[in-house]
């Protein structure tokens, strides 16, 4: 897999994540989704680089000109709640995308410590040949990665996948190089050291989908 953290550089991202970390900043909730928005438009940035492109020719008011520019082949799929954000964000840049929404979510058993991934909701274009962008802003044990990848198997095979995300924990990092192909790009903003007991990411940011959209009931 090859990983590109952004945050190894410095740059306005590293000002975006802080203030999604922050306890006291974190509060205004138009302000973390539109962090994890702003991100989205950077990580977006990141990845047209590496996509294929074609000559075009755009006739101007005054002369013709020729310019290579990004295919469209793109299918963003986001992972609902958190996802959706960042689904607007790259959704700025890949204006042409076709989209697929899943959900996922964490249910837990008897304790906090015990849950499992549950994959409801689908809707997805086809896939097959594509280029296939799995967004989700936190990248925790990565399992919600790999269920959504598994359920996405019968709309085709991509010809080239990209994983996006905004806070990955290393834990979750190494889930996904291990059950995605070695050609897979991991496009993130920041990774952090560890998982708590309960799989929240450390220092990480709290519940991105709470965050977001406020508190849900327990299931
Ligand atoms: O890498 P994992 O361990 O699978 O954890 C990451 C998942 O957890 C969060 O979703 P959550 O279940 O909190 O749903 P929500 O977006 O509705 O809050 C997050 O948005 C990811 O989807
Ligand atoms: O730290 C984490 C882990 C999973 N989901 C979140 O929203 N935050
Ligand atoms: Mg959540």
């Amino acid at each position: 897999m090859y990983i590109h953290n952004l945050s190894l550089q410095n740059s306005v991202l590293n000002t975006f994540i802080s203030e999604m970390r922050d306890l006291g900043i974190q509060k205004d909730r138009m302000r973390f989704r539109r962090n994890i928005e702003r991100i989205g438009a950077i990580l977006a940035y990141e990845i047209s680089k590496s996509l294929s492109y074609k000559t075009s020719t755009v006739k101007t008011p005054l002369a013709h000109c020729t310019m290579d520019l990004m295919e469209n082949d793109i299918v963003l799929c986001s992972i609902l709640r958190a996802g959706v954000p960042l689904h607007n964000g790259l959704l700025n840049y890949f204006d042409k995308a076709e989209n697929a929404f899943i959900s996922a979510y964490r249910h837990h058993k008897e304790n906090p410590e015990n849950f499992e991934i549950i994959v409801e909701y689908l809707a997805c274009p086809d896939l097959e040949n594509k280029t296939l962008i799995l967004a989700d802003p936190m990248l925790a044990t990565g399992q919600s990665m790999v269920a959504t990848f598994e359920a996405l198997k019968p709309f085709g095979k991509p010809k080239d996948v990209h994983l996006v995300s905004v806070i990955g924990a290393n834990d979750g990092v190494d889930y996904v190089k291990n059950n995605f192909c070695k050609n897979t790009h991991l496009w993130i903003a920041t990774i952090d050291d560890t998982l708590n007991s309960k799989g929240y990411i450390v220092p990480g940011l709290g519940d991105a989908g709470d965050l977001a959209f406020g508190k849900k009931l327990q299931q």
